[in-house]
């Protein structure tokens, strides 16, 4: 346990951004771990398989992402319910009734988010999978129509997850260490925050979590209004 010692108290970070340490208990991450495996697979072998993106750029990401919900072209940056022949599974209900806890909890600790707590309506859910020693640069979650929070939990390996400006991706920012269980809402003022994972940790988690190395991340969005 890399932090151990350091403050982990519910955090507001900064205004509508909050931080929840081991919000979500063991068993769930380890559900939602198997739970997410099964939704991978369905979709092997699809244009919507599991993938490292790669961006019209030319780079190609070192995160593996699934999504439901709503899916994200890679190549046009925008959300289709459809490619090729492919659909796009719904978000499960038990991961949306977990956005919705997540979201008021996080509402507890920044308030900036309590007008939304009775107004939010997640329809996509992005599921990262860090091997051992991924990151993700810092960006914008811009593709939304709705300005409603950004809803994350993390499981598996440490990581740092870093928060900074609305204007531009320099300091200042702020760095949260994640562990296994964590929730991160960010919205209202910072909804448009730059962000990133500058740092994963190989070799910290507990497989309790149902993963053996790396890290998930499971981002909440609402793409279009309600
Ligand atoms: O993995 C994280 O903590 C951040 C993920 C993220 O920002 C994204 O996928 O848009
Ligand atoms: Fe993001």
């Amino acid at each position: 346990m890399l932090f151990h010692g350091i403050d982990r108290n519910p955090a507001k970070i900064k205004p509508g951004v909050a931080h929840v340490p081991g919000w979500l208990d063991t068993p769930t991450q380890q559900g939602l771990v198997q739970q997410l495996r099964d939704e991978a697979r369905l979709m092997a072998g699809t244009p919507m398989a599991m993938q490292k993106p790669v961006l019209k750029s030319g780079g190609q990401m070192s995160v593996f992402m699934l999504n439901l919900g709503h899916f994200w072209d890679h190549q046009t940056y925008r959300y289709v319910d459809r490619m090729g022949a492919t659909n796009v599974r719904p978000v499960p209900q038990n991961l949306l009734d977990i956005a919705h806890g997540g979201l008021r909890a996080a509402a507890d600790v920044a308030e900036e988010l309590q007008p939304w707590t009775t107004n939010y309506h997640p329809d996509m859910a992005l599921i990262n999978f860090y091997p051992p020693g991924a990151t993700m640069g810092m960006h914008q979650d811009a593709y939304e129509t709705t300005f409603a929070p950004i809803v994350s939990l993390s499981i598996g390996d440490e990581a740092v997850f870093r928060i900074g400006s609305t204007e531009h991706r320099n300091k200042p920012w702020d760095d949260i260490a994640l562990l296994s269980g964590d929730l991160v809402v960010f919205g209202g003022p910072n909804r448009q925050a730059f962000h990133g994972v500058p740092e994963t940790r190989p070799g910290t988690l507990d497989e309790s979590c149902g993963l053996k190395e790396g890290r998930i991340k499971i981002t909440f969005r609402q793409v279009y209004p309600h």
